[in-house]
């Protein structure tokens, strides 16, 4: 019988959401990965941009169903980590292994919140959202666009064009449309930055609920949001990859909470630390 998947929203009416046939079930064959199920991800060996290195040699691990944000100065490559597991890095040569821990292919398993917000201009917010079940060939469910777009507080937008958005409403269609994706793997590339703080921590809360049990890679500048978010906190430097700890209470925390405010204010010190260490020049030999 196959196990049906509800998806972070619950069950949407009329949507039968089952497993794809495409998964190896004991009734059909061997039993292979569960591609419904989120997995760790894997990201080991160097970048180069010609013959620069861009990092490296680095160890990335990411754990299965958590929520792993990654800090670093600008420049240092976690965008790069972002396309390299989503399979989009053009013009960057990765030489090691990358991709999920259960040994199946992250294709089809994997939502990317790229930091430009990529909504294609001459479609209407609503149809933003739908774009990946239109390019897949499924039947674009506009009742569910338009509920996911209420819950990013854009409920009466739905037609407008991007050109007829503000910067931090344009953000919102670019995450709505990442967590109607209903995907177990999402990386997230500042996925807030552009939003004011209320409504920051109002989708931040929405995020950490939709995507609960999801394995998530979220690149932020913002300490605070680290604080918040984290189960697991990173910090990318050009001298390689430090964990740090994240508060002991449950994510996602109150953003004024003592044990947040003194995680923020750790975490901004490493980040003013960083600052100050010279960077190791990029070379051919790679850094160490
Ligand atoms: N396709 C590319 N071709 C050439 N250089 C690239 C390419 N992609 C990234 N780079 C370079 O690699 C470095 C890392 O870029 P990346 O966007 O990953 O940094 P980042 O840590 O995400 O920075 P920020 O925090 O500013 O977004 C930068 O110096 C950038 O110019």
């Amino acid at each position: 019988m196959p196990r049906a998947w509800p998806g972070p929203y619950g069950q949407r009416a009329g949507v039968d959401r089952t497993d794809p046939p495409c998964i190896l079930r004991p009734e059909n064959g061997p039993v292979g990965p569960d591609r419904r199920a989120p997995p760790g991800l894997r990201l080991r060996g160097r970048a180069r941009v010609g013959a620069q290195t861009l990092f490296g040699p680095l160890d990335l691990a990411v754990a299965p169903g958590r929520w792993t944000c990654l800090l670093g100065p600008s420049g240092v490559g976690k965008s790069t980590f972002l396309h390299l597991l989503a399979g989009i890095a053009d013009g960057i040569s990765f030489a090691g292994d990358l991709g999920a821990a259960d040994g199946a292919p992250l294709a089809g398993r994997v939502a990317l919140m790229a930091q430009a917000d990529m909504l294609l201009p001459w479609l209407t917010a609503r149809d933003n959202l739908l774009i990946g079940a239109r390019l897949r060939g499924e039947t674009p469910d506009t009742r569910a666009a338009e509920a996911m777009l209420e819950r990013v507080g854009l409920s009466g937008m739905a037609a407008r064009k991007p050109r007829a958005l503000s910067g931090g409403q344009r953000q919102r269609v670019a995450l709505a449309r990442t967590l109607i994706e209903d995907r177990p793997v999402v990386l997230l590339d500042e996925p807030f930055s552009a939003l004011d703080i209320a409504t920051r921590v109002r989708m931040q809360d929405l995020a950490a609920a939709l995507l609960r049990g999801r394995t998530i890679l979220h690149v932020t500048h913002d300490p605070a949001e680290a604080a918040r978010l984290g189960d697991h906190i990173l910090l990318l430097t050009h001298r390689g990859l430090t964990e740090l700890a994240p508060p002991r209470a449950p994510a996602p925390r109150p953003p004024d909470a003592p044990e947040t405010l003194e995680a923020t204010g750790a975490l901004t010190r490493h980040l003013l630390a960083c600052e100050c260490q010279p960077a190791a020049a990029p070379s051919a030999e790679g850094l160490t």
